[in-house]
């Protein structure tokens, strides 16, 4: 009987593709820590297995040696795969895919929470009305502000269509120029640099890769406008905390919404105690209808591999943090 780990914290949700693994004649192991592995951790229970379908767990070189007696994929579900050592699984000749679409609008939808969130202070002021305050803060609207794109992929695409809606002007910074989105929403394209000199709110959806990593430093939240306000839902790496801390206390930039860490859950606190910082613990995918949609693609990338199938959405690139 091939057998299939599923780690995703939310996969035995879906009961659609948990039936479609049972009708496949799949042993299923459930991950029941209600957290992401660990390196150690996935050691264990992935000896023996046909498939791993994995969150946000640590797919090490290591893990992927363990398996790799019998491991005929990795199904990550969802699309940001730097958890995953891909040059370790390519080597050892196991495909890594991923559910492109599946979470795109449930993340786009939190960046546009997020943005009015910090910009109408939402989270602090419902603290203090439940304690019985009525404190009052003064926000400011979305509407005419610019907001700037930093990957223009699937996911920015998505905040484009919602930001326009909101009257925004957006601009954007990615390798690959989108015609559609200049003719459809009359994106700008511009540098780094113009982009963190223009933007109102800035906006993360670039993958975590070496030239991303630590972009966000004290250097570029240098070049930004003291009003500007920082949305990180892709990958907590791309951003130094250290310096993010320091421009938010500081009033070098006003605020920031912050879905992804470094580390999660974060090491210290100091970042989500801030007054201007409005968090959530990495749930951009993390609704009903996506996770719907990532378990069932991540199920049947599975059960293609266990019959020798060609995958449908394998990882391309090898992707290093
Ligand atoms: N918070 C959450 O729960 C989730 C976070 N994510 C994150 O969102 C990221 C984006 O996802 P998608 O839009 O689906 O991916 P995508 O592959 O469709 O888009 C990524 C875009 O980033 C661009 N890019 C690559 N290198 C860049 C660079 N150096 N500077 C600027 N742009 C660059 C690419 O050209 C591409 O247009 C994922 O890699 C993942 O890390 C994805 C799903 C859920
Ligand atoms: O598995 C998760 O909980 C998060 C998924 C994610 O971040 C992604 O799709 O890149």
């Amino acid at each position: 009987m091939p057998k299939v780990v599923a780690l995703p914290r939310s996969f035995s949700r879906s009961e659609e593709a948990k039936e479609m693994l049972l009708q496949a004649g799949f042993e299923v192991i459930w991950n029941t820590e209600g957290r992401p592995l660990k390196e150690a951790e996935l050691i264990e229970v992935i000896k023996g297995a046909d498939a791993l379908i994995t969150g946000i767990d640590e797919v090490t070189a290591k893990v992927l040696e363990a398996g790799a007696p019998t491991l005929k994929v990795v199904a990550k579900y969802g699309v940001g795969y730097d958890n995953i050592d891909v040059e370790a699984a390519s080597r050892l000749g196991i495909p890594v895919t991923i559910t492109p679409g599946a979470p795109t609008r449930s993340v786009a939808e939190l960046a546009l929470t997020l943005m009015l969130s910090v910009a109408r202070h939402i989270p602090q002021m419902n603290a203090g009305v439940r304690e019985g305050g009525w404190g009052r803060t003064t926000g400011s609207e979305l509407g005419d502000k610019v907001l700037g794109v930093v990957g223009l992929g699937a996911i920015g695409a998505e905040v484009v269509k919602r930001a326009v809606a909101f009257d925004m002007k957006v601009i954007a910074y990615d390798a690959f120029v989108r015609q559609d989105m200049i003719d459809k929403y009359g994106v700008q394209y511009v540098t780094l640099q113009e982009l963190y000199a223009q933007s109102d709110f800035i906006t993360l959806h670039a993958p975590a890769i070496p030239e991303t990593v630590g972009m966000i430093n004290k250097e570029s939240l240098a070049q930004m406008k003291k009003s500007a306000i920082l949305i990180n839902t892709a990958r907590g790496d791309l951003v130094v905390e250290q310096d993010l801390y320091e421009a938010l206390s500081s009033g070098q930039i006003a605020g920031a919404g912050l879905d992804t860490f470094i580390q999660e859950p974060p090491a210290t606190l100091d970042i989500v105690g801030l007054p201007n910082v409005v968090t959530s613990p990495h749930v951009g995918s993390n609704t009903v209808e996506a996770g719907y949609r990532m378990a069932k693609m991540a199920a049947e990338e599975a059960i293609r591999a266990v019959n020798g199938e060609a995958p449908k959405f394998p990882v391309k690139a090898p992707v290093s943090k």
